[in-house]
């Protein structure tokens, strides 16, 4: 047991670049809690970015809308800064509060959401957050590790989704129909890319500069 744990630190010792980032349990608590908030709200804000802040004095300021909200930036930013158990949690009780309690989700919510087409990208939150924070602490803490995790994250919501369009558009044809389920991948997969990679790129700066201001 010691020889592991000693063979152990040698390894973080010889390579100390590579040793990995921790978050102790009271932040994982304070992380699921802030990325439940964050999710909830910012499912009704849309994103949007200005043109550079140099030509604001000549041009003034001119926003662009993203055409998505900032409901996958809370989801990836929460697994950043709280790693795994906290994106776990916050978004277990994102759902569980949309189905049971609070019409938390994009188009509502109630327990009858199941059967929304593009429920399964709202399930896609759970591992998405998961996986994107589990990757997030496994190296110490870089703007590219951080990245490659927001985008890890970001592929696990879209495959969820899109493997429930697809069992739903087999299953209950009658909810979706085969005809309809290019339109959905449509609106829910390919065009909202573009601006969730905008997201992802502000999620891995605000994560790193937070990261650096409270020290881990
Ligand atoms: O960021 C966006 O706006 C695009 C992602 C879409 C997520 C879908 S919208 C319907 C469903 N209900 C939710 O609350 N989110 C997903």
């Amino acid at each position: 047991m010691n020889t592991k744990r000693n063979r152990k630190n040698q390894k973080s010792l010889i390579n100390p670049k590579k040793s990995a980032s921790t978050v102790s349990f009271a932040n994982e608590f304070l992380w699921a809690i802030i990325g439940l908030l964050l999710t909830v709200f910012s499912t009704f804000v849309e994103a949007f970015i200005t043109n550079l802040p140099w030509f604001w004095s000549e041009q003034g300021i001119n926003y662009h809308s993203l055409g998505v909200t900032f409901q996958v930036g809370a989801v990836l930013l929460t697994g950043c800064m709280g790693g795994k158990n906290a994106g776990l949690l916050s978004q277990f009780a994102y759902v569980f509060l949309g189905l049971f309690w609070l019409p938390v989700f994009a188009h509502g919510g109630g327990f009858n959401y199941w059967q929304e087409p593009s429920f399964g990208y709202v399930l896609g939150f759970i591992p998405g957050a998961g996986l994107c924070g589990w990757m997030a602490f496994r190296t110490r803490t870089k703007i590219e590790s951080l990245g490659v995790s927001a985008i890890a994250g970001l592929l696990v919501i879209h495959i969820c989704g899109l493997i429930y369009l697809v069992g739903m558009s087999y299953l209950n044809p009658n909810i979706l129909s085969h005809n309809s389920l290019l339109e959905m991948i449509k609106n829910y997969s390919v065009n909202p890319l573009p601006g969730q990679f905008v997201i992802v790129c502000m999620v891995a700066f605000m994560a790193f500069i937070l990261r650096q201001v409270l020290f881990y």
